[in-house]
C-alpha cells in the first residue's frame, strides 16, 4: 500500500492520462479545456433580468488562479464516467470536464452552450434576493429550494459542503445541524472592488464579509449555541447564509436537523417530534426539492428520510434519494441495488456519494481532494463502473440541476398568480394607508373624500345598497324594517285593548259617568276615558322603537368601514361622537313629534271617525254574541229594544263595522251575567233602565244567619247597611248591563283599532323623517361644518407611529413585489 497521501495519489492518477488536467493553486491549468463555469461575459435575457450563461475557460482559469477550489478533472479512460459526460457541479470544486460538446452535461446545454438551469435558477435566486428582506413574503410566497433531510450522522452536511465544494460546515462526531441552515449560493463574477475571492454574509451579520471559511463555520456554531444553547437542544430559527462566488450556481441550500430517536443532553423528549414538525414545515411546500439522504450502511426499507419524503412528495416528482457511506459498507456487500431502485423504487432514482469520513476531518482533507477519491473508488469499483449514472457527487450535483430546472419551469405560473395575489393583498393594505399629506390642502382633501364616503357608505348600508352584502343575516336597513314590521307592528297587533280591563271595571265605570242617574244608554264618557287609558299604552313601545332604530344606526355607524379613515383613530373617534348627538338631536324632535300625536289622540276622541264601529251593529253583535242560539231570536223580536239600543248605540257611534271587531270575545270576557239572567226579557224597560231589568237592589235585602230576609217583613227597625270606602257595583249584572258592558267593548276595539292603524304607520314614518332620512340628507353637512376647520386638520387627521412605519413598508414590499412579477 503506497504511503503517499491519497490526494497526491488521486492527482497522480488523474494527470497521468494524455490531456487530463487538475486546475488547482498548486497545478498548471490547460487553459485550452473548453468547458467551465458560469460566465459573466455572456449573458441571456429572461424579462428584464439579464443572466449569465455561458462558461468559458478563461474565466474557469482566472478563478482557479486567484485561489477558488475549483477543479477539472478531464478523464480520458475513465470508466466510470462516460466519456461524453459533461458535468458541473454546483459548487466550484468539481467542474467535471470532457472534450465532447454537445453532451448530456448540466453546465452546459447541448446545442447553445447555455447552462442548464441557467435560465431560471438565476431567476429564482433573484427572486430570493428581492424577497430577502420582506419575511412576511418569504412565508407567504414559497420559492424552489433543495432541503437536505435525513436521520442524524447520515451525511448531510457533508453531502452540502460536497455540493458547494467548499468546507465551511461545522461537522464532527459531536457536533450537529440542530437550526436549519439556509444557504444561498450566488454566482457573483466579479465585484467593483473584488479580486474574485468567494466570501459568505450571514443574515444576522449584514455587511460583515466572512473570507475565511473555517470563520464562517465557527460563526455558524457560534450562532447555533446562542439560539439553541450549548447542549443539544434544537431551534427552528434560520440561520441564513449567502455564498458569493463566482464558481457556484444561483441556488438555495437547507441544511435541517437530522431526525434523532432518543433525547441526549439537554434535549427535550419530545425531540424527535420537533425534529420531524420542523422537516415537514420544510418539505410540504410544493416548491421544495428533496434530497433524501440515508447511508449505505444502514437498511434503506427503514430509513426515515425515504419515509418521510414519501408522506410529502407522494408521486416523488421532487425526491431524489441520495446514499452516502458508499464506501464503509460491510465487505462483500455493495448499494447496487439501492442505486437501482430495486429496493426502495424513486421516480427521480438515487445517487451514491461518498464524502469525507471523520478521519479526513481529522486531517483537514479538502473537498476537492475527497471528490478526487470518490472519482476514484467508483472507477475502481467492480459494481459501481457500470452504475457511472448514479454514482458521484458531480452526477447527484448534474441530477439536482436538472431536476430544479424542470421543477422551477412548472412552478413558475403559480408562482406568478402568488405574486400577483400578494400585490393585490398589499395593494389593498396600502389603500389603507393612503397618501402621505403634505399640506392643509391635502389633509382638506382627504378630510372630505372620508367624509363623503363614510356618509355614502352608511347611507348604502341604510339603503341595502351595501357591497358586502351578506346572505348569513340581515344588515343595515333590513334590520330597521324588520324592527318596524316585525317588532313594532307585530307588537301593536297582538295587544287586546281590553287587556287589563275586566266587565267590572267597564261597568264601574259606566255607572260612574251617568252619577246618581240610572244607566239608560251607552254612555260616552266611560268609553272616552276607557280609550284614553288603552291608547296611552301606546306611548311606551312608540318611544321603545324610536331608540331601537336609534341603537341600530349607530351601531351601522361604527360598523361602517371606510378604509381610508383605518389610519386616523382620533377623526373615527371624533365623528362617532358627531353622528351620536346628530342622532340624538334626531330622536328628540322624534320623539316630541310622537309624544305630540299621542296628545292630540288623546284629546279629541273622535267617534265620527268614518271607521268607527256603528252603534246598532255594535248592539246587534253584542245581542248575538250573548244570547247566540234561540235566546237571541227571542231577544230581536223585540224589535224596540233592538232598535233603541240600535239608535243608543248610533249616539255614540257612526260607522261601519269591521270585521275584527265583530271577533267573540274569550271566555273571560264573556259578561258574567250572561246566561244568568232569570229568563226576564229587556224589552222598553230595559232600555231606559227602570224596572224590570234590574235586580231588586242590594239594599232591600239583607241576609240573617246566610239567609236572605225580607226587611219589609221586619216591623220593628228599619236599618241600612252603611257604605264601606270602597265600594264596586255588584259582580253580577242583568243581562241589560251585560250588552252594555259588550257594546262598550266593541265601540273601545272599534276606536283602540283606529287609533292603532294610525300609530303602526304614523311612529316608522316619524323615526325615518327625523332619524334615517335625516341622517341621509344632513350628516355630511353637519360633519363638514363641525369638521372642516383648518385648526383641527393636525388633530384629527394625526397618524400613529405604526401607520407611518406600516405605509413604508407595505410601499417597499409592493416594489419588490412589482419588480419579482416583472421578472417572472
Ligand atoms: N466514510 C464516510 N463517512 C461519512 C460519509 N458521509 C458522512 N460521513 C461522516 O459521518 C459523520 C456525520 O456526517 P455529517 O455530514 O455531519 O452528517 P449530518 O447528517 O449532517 O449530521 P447531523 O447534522 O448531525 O444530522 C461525519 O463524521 C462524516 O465525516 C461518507 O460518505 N463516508
Amino acid at each position: 500500500m503506497s504511503t503517499k497521501p491519497y490526494n497526491s495519489r488521486v492527482l497522480q492518477r488523474l494527470s497521468s492520462s494524455k490531456g487530463d488536467q487538475i486546475d488547482n493553486p498548486n497545478t498548471p491549468v490547460d487553459r485550452s479545456s473548453p468547458i467551465l463555469p458560469i460566465d459573466s461575459t455572456r449573458t441571456i435575457t429572461i424579462g428584464s433580468s439579464v443572466i449569465p450563461i455561458a462558461n468559458t475557460r478563461s474565466d474557469s482559469m482566472n478563478s482557479a488562479s486567484n485561489g477558488s477550489s475549483w477543479i477539472a478533472l478531464n478523464r480520458h479512460r475513465s470508466s466510470v464516467f462516460d466519456s461524453t459526460d459533461t458535468v458541473t457541479a454546483i459548487g466550484s470544486s468539481v467542474a467535471l470536464n470532457t472534450e465532447r460538446r454537445g453532451s448530456l452535461g448540466f453546465s452546459k446545454d447541448l446545442n447553445n452552450g447555455v447552462a442548464i438551469g441557467a435560465s431560471v435558477i438565476p431567476l429564482v435566486n433573484k427572486l430570493q434576493d428581492i424577497f430577502a428582506p420582506f419575511k412576511c413574503l418569504s412565508s407567504k410566497i414559497k420559492l424552489p429550494q433543495v432541503v437536505v433531510i435525513g436521520s442524524q450522522s447520515s451525511g448531510k452536511s457533508s453531502v452540502l459542503e460536497a455540493l458547494v465544494g467548499r468546507d465551511f460546515l461545522p461537522r464532527g462526531c459531536d457536533i450537529c445541524t440542530r437550526r436549519p441552515l439556509v444557504l444561498q449560493l450566488e454566482n457573483r463574477q466579479c465585484e467593483s472592488d473584488g479580486d474574485g475571492r468567494e466570501w459568505g454574509e450571514f443574515l444576522h451579520l449584514p455587511g460583515k464579509r466572512f473570507y475565511d471559511f473555517s470563520a464562517i463555520r465557527r460563526e455558524i456554531q457560534e450562532e447555533t449555541e446562542r439560539e439553541a444553547g450549548i447542549n443539544k437542544d434544537i431551534s427552528d430559527k434560520q440561520i441564513r447564509l449567502r455564498i458569493f462566488s463566482p464558481n457556484v450556481l444561483n441556488i438555495t441550500l437547507v441544511d435541517l436537523p437530522g431526525i434523532t430517536k432518543v433525547p441526549v443532553g439537554d434535549q427535550p423528549s419530545d425531540i424527535e417530534k420537533r425534529i420531524r414538525t420542523m422537516i415537514v414545515s420544510y418539505i410540504n411546500h410544493k416548491a421544495c426539492i428533496i434530497l433524501a439522504v440515508t447511508p449505505a450502511n444502514s437498511d434503506l426499507a427503514t430509513s426515515d428520510a425515504l419515509q418521510m419524503a414519501k408522506k410529502a412528495d407522494p408521486s416523488g416528482s421532487r425526491t431524489i434519494g441520495v446514499i452516502t457511506k458508499l464506501d464503509i459498507m460491510d465487505r462483500g456487500t455493495d448499494a447496487r441495488n439501492f442505486l437501482l431502485g430495486k429496493v426502495v423504487p424513486l421516480r427521480l432514482g438515487y445517487v451514491g456519494v461518498i464524502n469525507r469520513s471523520q478521519e479526513d476531518i481529522n486531517r483537514n482533507r479538502c473537498v476537492a481532494e475527497a471528490l478526487a477519491y470518490e472519482q476514484n473508488f467508483f472507477c475502481d469499483h467492480p459494481v459501481y463502473q457500470s452504475l457511472h449514472n448514479h454514482c458521484g457527487i458531480p452526477q447527484l450535483a448534474k441530477k439536482l440541476n436538472l431536476v430544479l430546472e424542470q421543477h422551477i419551469r412548472a412552478l413558475l405560473p403559480e408562482l406568478k398568480a402568488d405574486i400577483k395575489s400578494q400585490m393585490d393583498a398589499v395593494a389593498a393594505q396600502l389603500n389603507i394607508y393612503g397618501e402621505v399629506m403634505n399640506s392643509k390642502a391635502d389633509q382638506g382633501a382627504v378630510l372630505l373624500n372620508i367624509l363623503t364616503k363614510y356618509c355614502g357608505a352608511l347611507s348604502s348600508l341604510v339603503n341595502g345598497k351595501s357591497q358586502e352584502m351578506s346572505t348569513l343575516e340581515l344588515t343595515g336597513g333590513a334590520r330597521i324594517h324588520y324592527l318596524f314590521q316585525s317588532v313594532f307592528v307585530k307588537r301593536l297587533e297582538e295587544v287586546d285593548p281590553c287587556d287589563g280591563l275586566t266587565d267590572e271595571d267597564i261597568w264601574t265605570a259606566i255607572q260612574n259617568s251617568v252619577g246618581p242617574k240610572n244607566v239608560l244608554f251607552v254612555p260616552e264618557v266611560p268609553l272616552e276615558v276607557l280609550v284614553r287609558r288603552q291608547i296611552v299604552r301606546l306611548l311606551d313601545p312608540s318611544l321603545k322603537c324610536l331608540h331601537l332604530v336609534f341603537d341600530e344606526l349607530i351601531k351601522m355607524s361604527s360598523s361602517c368601514d371606510v378604509v381610508e379613515m383605518q389610519r386616523f383613530p382620533f377623526l373615527k373617534k371624533r365623528l362617532d361622537g358627531i353622528m351620536r348627538e346628530f342622532l340624538q338631536d334626531g330622536v328628540q324632535t322624534a320623539e316630541k313629534m310622537i309624544e305630540g300625536y299621542f296628545e292630540v289622540e288623546m284629546d279629541y276622541i273622535n267617534t265620527s271617525h268614518p271607521n268607527f264601529i256603528d252603534g246598532s251593529e255594535a248592539v246587534e253583535i253584542a245581542i248575538q254574541q250573548l244570547r247566540p242560539s234561540k235566546d237571541a231570536e227571542k231577544l230581536t223580536a223585540s224589535g224596540r229594544s233592538i232598535k233603541s239600543l240600535g239608535v243608543l248605540a248610533k249616539s255614540v257611534s257612526n260607522g261601519s263595522l269591521p270585521d275584527h271587531v265583530c271577533q267573540t270575545p274569550s271566555s273571560n270576557e264573556k259578561p258574567q251575567s250572561a246566561g244568568s239572567s232569570s229568563g226576564r226579557s229587556w224589552g222598553i224597560s230595559s232600555i231606559f233602565g227602570a224596572g224590570e231589568g234590574r235586580r231588586p237592589s242590594e239594599f232591600s235585602e239583607r241576609e240573617t244567619n246566610g239567609k236572605p230576609v225580607n226587611v219589609h217583613e221586619h216591623s220593628s227597625i228599619i236599618q241600612l247597611k252603611e257604605l264601606p270606602d270602597s265600594l264596586r257595583p255588584s259582580e253580577a249584572q242583568t243581562e241589560y248591563e251585560s250588552v252594555k258592558i259588550l257594546v262598550t267593548k266593541l265601540l273601545l276595539r272599534s276606536y283602540y283599532d283606529i287609533v292603532r292603524r294610525h300609530v303602526q304607520d304614523f311612529v316608522p314614518k316619524t323615526i325615518m323623517h327625523f332619524l334615517v332620512s335625516h341622517m341621509k340628507r344632513n350628516l355630511l353637512s353637519t360633519f363638514i361644518q363641525k369638521l372642516y376647520r383648518e385648526n383641527l386638520f393636525d388633530e384629527i387627521l394625526h397618524e400613529q407611529e405604526d401607520v407611518i412605519s406600516g405605509r413604508k413598508r407595505a410601499r417597499e414590499i409592493y416594489e419588490a413585489l412589482q419588480n419579482s412579477f416583472q421578472e417572472v
